[in-house]
């Protein structure tokens, strides 16, 4: 008997789109969740905040944490700030938050910010205010604590320092773990331009449809790049290798008698906003009795009201890879974690 064949499906070829170079603020605000602004601080402080944060980085460290069956370090330096009060309560247990950042192993206490880092943070909290009243705001995402609230603010930053075109950062999104969903991270570049890239994760439903495009950003001396809302949702990024940079010529001296020396570096200030409702105290914790941390699903639709986010368990990065197998799904209900007013926070000791 002639079994007879069905002729193949013809599936629709979906072409791949090279990658995209975003040289202008139009650019990328047409292609990402992303807003660019250039020449964000006055120079001389751009300037005197390079000097301090590369002197600051000969103290920071690379990041080490175990990938299956080994551990591996982060290409680049990396350390984590948190502000002394954001100036609005004196609530400090963001700065417990903070000691979970490098990679769910208990740190101390993080410095506070020097005083050039928080000049430059009362700057781009206007320029993150400003920027956040024209874009329309996510059922999901923190809509302030009381009726008199300032907006967004900086609580905490991470810093990290490329020495040389090799240093980087592979693509990822950033953990939501104390930020919660559809935060916005204020990212500040100072020193060499490096470009910085995008790529958007493409919903399974529509992978059949379309492909996703690398989007490069060149980010100069004192830019600052807002991912708004839903970036961490629905983009990862990166800073890639490069294999040539230019070098750059700072505006001013170190000293006010000094010389001008070139540099090879990149400093990254990230400023971030941990929320209250997303304190260390209501953080599930896994079977290994580590705070969790939170991911987004980004393989299904995003739409601001319904997404899925994960509390999955954080030891494996540290425990020699043996993690737990503690998966939650968010339920901003049910973990009462609607709106919170700054005078109903629970206070840390
Ligand atoms: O250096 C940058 O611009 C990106 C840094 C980054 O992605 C991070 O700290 O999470
Ligand atoms: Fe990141």
């Amino acid at each position: 008997m002639t079994v007879l064949k069905q002729p193949p499906k013809s599936e629709k070829v979906v072409p791949r789109l090279p990658p995209l170079m975003l040289s202008t603020p139009a650019l990328v605000a047409e292609h990402t969740p992303c807003t660019l602004h250039p020449s964000v601080l006055p120079p001389e402080l751009a300037c005197r905040l390079f000097y301090t944060m590369v002197d600051a980085s000969r103290e920071w460290s690379r990041n080490k944490w175990w990938l299956f069956d080994r551990v591996v370090e982060s290409p680049h330096r990396t350390t984590f700030f948190a502000r002394r009060t954001d100036g609005l309560d004196d609530d400090s247990s963001w700065q417990e938050a903070a000691r979970f950042w490098y990679n769910g192993r208990m740190t101390d206490v993080p410095p506070v910010f020097p005083p050039e880092m928080e000049e430059a943070c009362r700057i781009i909290e206007r320029v993150v205010n400003d920027e956040m009243k024209k874009r329309p705001r996510f059922p999901l995402e923190w809509t302030g604590g009381a009726e008199d609230d300032t907006g967004w603010r900086a609580n905490v930053a991470a810093a990290n320092c490329y020495e040389g075109g090799k240093e980087s950062v592979g693509f990822h999104s950033d953990q939501l773990t104390y930020l919660g969903p559809y935060t916005s991270i204020a990212s500040l570049s100072l020193g060499t331009r490096r470009v910085f890239s995008l790529r958007e994760v493409i919903p399974s439903d529509e992978s059949k449809s379309r492909r996703p495009r690398t989007f490069n950003v060149p980010l100069a001396h004192n830019s600052l790049t807002i991912m708004h809302a839903g970036c961490q949702e629905q983009f990862k990024h990166s800073i890639p290798p490069q294999t040539a940079i230019d070098v750059y010529r700072p505006a001013f001296p170190k000293s006010p008698d000094g010389e001008i020396e070139p540099s090879n570096c990149r400093i990254n200030i990230t400023f971030r906003f941990y929320r209250p409702d997303f304190r260390p105290t209501s953080i599930p914790r896994c079977k290994c009795d580590v705070p969790t941390i939170l991911r987004p699903d980004m393989k299904n639709r995003v739409d601001g009201k319904t997404d899925t986010y994960w509390w999955a368990c954080y030891a494996g990065a540290q425990n020699d890879g043996k993690g737990c197998t503690f998966w939650k799904r968010l339920d901003m209900a049910s973990e009462k974690r609607g709106p919170v007013f700054a005078d109903r926070l629970p206070t840390s000791g």
